[in-house]
């Protein structure tokens, strides 16, 4: 078991002044932990990007249709996405996952796709459940899948991300539930609701949770979650039993660590906070995960995309502990 100790002992006897390389030190003090290794890797990495629809978009809490969702996965396919751009300039491999959409993308699918879809679009989560107990299973088992996969192909380092006309919704119901904060401050403008379609959002966010009457179990989280949210928590979960790092992204793939936390307590180990999401509950989110972000850029796209910017920091921390001489080394 590698300790903050050890790891802050090592950084001090590197060939400069203690301290100096100030919050580069903090982030790879939070890798070497998230790894458990004194020289992490943070290559070869992988992006896998989980897309869904969400029944709760018929409500009007989004300006946008649900099939952007089929269309913003299809730029992702074809390369042209803000993630995608960034995957290439960072070395990062990409994977798209259907975890539920209503309409899938049009083919020829690349072999980078897996076509599971669990159904199209969840359950409208103001009128009921929006996902059934199996249905809930299977989301999981794909990200576990997905990560197990990844693992195995080599990747030491994993993101995932995510895409879905809705999932902010959702997001500000497991936040609200998990992290302790009100329907208010859980409840953000997502990818551009006006202060009108909010209020709406946010006494539906108030009113799932308080139908939930305070439980957090498994039936519970799968009646406001979302099947990408869940196949993220999957991911997750998966990455932690290996010891695998994950750079998380904004406020969705938040929600879907405070589910992994919550299912399988101790995930949160291998989690390190790309960024801090515009969403106003994020830095609530964070907290309850005991992360700090990297990054406070104002960013509230998805798609990984956080995580991506944030990405040549954890390089940059990665390379200190692996490539830096011991003071002692070069005779200081
Ligand atoms: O994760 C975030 O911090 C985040 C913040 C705002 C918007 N999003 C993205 O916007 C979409 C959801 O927004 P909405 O308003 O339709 O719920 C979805 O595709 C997310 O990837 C994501
Ligand atoms: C265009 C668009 C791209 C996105 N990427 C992630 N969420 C998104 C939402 C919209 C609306």
């Amino acid at each position: 078991m590698i300790t903050r100790d050890d790891v802050q002992a090592r950084l001090d006897a590197l060939a400069k002044p203690v301290g100096s390389l100030g919050r580069l030190e903090a982030l790879a003090v939070e890798l070497a932990l998230a790894s458990q290794s004194l020289t992490p890797l943070t290559r070869p990495r992988r992006l896998v990007l989980f897309a869904a629809d969400h029944g709760v978009v018929a409500q009007g809490v989004t300006p946008w249709p649900s099939a952007v969702t089929t269309a913003m996965v299809e730029t992702i396919l074809g390369g042209k996405a803000s993630s995608t751009a960034l995957a290439t300039v960072h070395d990062v491999d990409v994977r798209v996952v259907n975890a539920g959409m209503i309409q899938p993308p049009r083919g020829p699918w690349p072999a980078h796709f897996n076509a599971a879809a669990i159904a199209p679009g969840t359950v409208d989560l103001s009128c009921g459940p929006s996902m059934t107990l199996d249905q809930f299973d299977t989301a999981w088992a794909l990200g576990e899948v997905e990560a197990q996969q990844a693992i195995e192909a080599g990747q030491r380092l994993l993101i995932a991300g995510e895409m879905g006309i809705g999932n902010t919704t959702a997001a500000a119901c497991l936040t609200h539930a998990l992290a302790g904060i009100d329907a208010d401050t859980a409840t953000g403008s997502g990818a551009g609701a006006d202060a009108a379609m909010r209020i709406i959002k946010r006494d539906i966010v108030a009113a799932a949770v308080a139908s939930l009457g305070g439980r957090t179990d498994k039936a519970a989280l799968a009646a406001i979650a979302g099947f990408e949210i869940v196949a993220m928590a999957g991911f997750y979960a998966q990455a932690a039993r290996q010891g695998v790092p994950v750079l998380l992204d904004g406020y969705v793939t938040t929600a879907a660590a405070l589910i992994a936390e919550r299912l399988c307590p101790g995930t949160r180990t291998v989690m390190i906070a790309g960024h801090l999401s515009a969403e106003p509950g994020h830095r609530a989110a964070l907290a309850q995960l005991g992360l700090t972000p990297v990054l406070e850029w104002q960013m509230r796209l998805g798609e990984g995309s956080g995580a991506l910017v944030a990405l040549p920091l954890l390089d940059s921390a990665g390379a200190l502990l692996c490539d830096v001489a011991r003071l002692s080394d070069i005779g200081g």
